[in-house]
């Protein structure tokens, strides 16, 4: 069943731009340019691309706060420019660089405030808060003030917020923007218990592509308004000929280092970075490295997403 069906759907913005001295002329902007596209119950998906292509957009139609241009836009059976109220009751929305919790207010009573609006039965809320308090390690600050809370501890009550009303659907936006590692970690374990256990839709808007990575089996992108991309991460990178890297620290300085499978493409007195194919395991690079060359530390570090669409492109434009 689809949760979420997208037909033709397109959203222009009428700008006023300068042209000459005095004059403004007036210019459309195609932000969403005929999105045809269906995600389906219990997907996790991706939604990815360079700025201004469109995300935030979509976002925003989906949520109902922006009114489609033209097409047929339905989350989880209902129209949500039109049906507002009865698409709050069926989504989650998690925005990482704002809070939909009560600044002033303790965790406990920003929660009480949704039980109420979204008039969730008792016993449901009780459940869900627990499980939420549990799996976020949320116990010892449900009376702290959210004022008062990290950036890491106050995503954490954003998301369980999101879902005290058992939402079909959770949309995020940026859940692990400017998080530790981690408390990257313990956001990306809940979305994936959400996801698998609950069975939830979520719709992941990111510019990290290890969160694509860990939760996510499908993936689109999008530019300027329009799909380029849809299928699993490997895909993207194949289609991309992306790069991992593997950031090594040795002992002492030494000159670039030789790996099979894998090329330095810097190094920084004892520290060395190597590129692999991003399809490939780290692991047999891993090993290599270990093998012959004494160790101190080591990283993995994923692609910008940038990087992959751009090199996408670029195989597009030569093949
Ligand atoms: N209210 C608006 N008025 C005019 N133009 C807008 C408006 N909202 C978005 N746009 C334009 O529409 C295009 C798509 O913007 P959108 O915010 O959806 O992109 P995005 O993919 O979310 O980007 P980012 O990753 O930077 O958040 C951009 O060219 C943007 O300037």
């Amino acid at each position: 069943m689809a949760l979420i069906e997208l037909d033709d759907v397109r959203r222009t913005f009428t700008v006023r731009a300068k042209a000459g001295r005095l004059k403004r002329e007036k210019r459309e902007v195609r932000a969403v340019d005929g999105l045809t596209f269906t995600v389906g119950a219990g997907e996790c998906v991706g939604y990815i691309g360079p700025n201004g292509a469109g995300k935030s957009t979509t976002i925003k139609m989906l949520t109902g706060i922006l009114v489609p241009t033209s097409g047929r836009l339905r989350v989880a059976g209902v129209d949500p420019a039109r049906e507002r109220v009865a698409l709050a009751r069926r989504i989650g929305v998690v925005f990482g660089q704002r809070t939909t919790l009560w600044w002033d207010l303790p965790l406990r009573d920003s929660y009480e405030l949704a039980r109420r609006l979204y008039r969730i039965p008792d016993q449901r809320y009780r459940a869900n808060l627990e499980r939420c308090v549990e799996l976020l390690d949320l116990g010892a600050l449900l009376d702290t003030p959210v004022r008062q809370l990290s950036l890491g501890q106050r995503m954490r009550g954003d998301l369980a917020a999101a879902l005290l009303h058992d939402p079909a659907v959770l949309y995020l936006d940026e859940p692990t923007i400017g998080l530790d590692v981690v408390s990257k970690a313990k956001v990306r374990d809940f979305l994936r218990e959400v996801n698998r256990d609950r069975g939830t839709t979520v719709l992941l808007t990111t510019h990290d592509l290890t969160d694509i990575e860990q939760l996510c089996g499908r993936v689109m992108v999008i530019d300027h308004g329009r799909v380029v991309y849809d299928g699993g991460l490997e895909g993207l990178h194949a289609a991309g000929d992306s790069e991992r890297t593997l950031v090594v620290d040795l002992a002492e300085a030494c000159p670039p280092i030789e790996v099979p499978g894998a090329r330095v493409v810097r190094v920084e007195g004892p520290r060395q970075w190597l590129a692999f194919p991003a399809q490939q395991s780290a692991a047999p690079v891993v090993a290599s490295v270990a093998a012959r060359y004494p160790l101190v530390d080591l990283s993995v570090r994923e692609p910008a997403i940038e990087d992959v669409i751009a090199r996408m492109y670029a195989e597009v434009a030569i093949g």
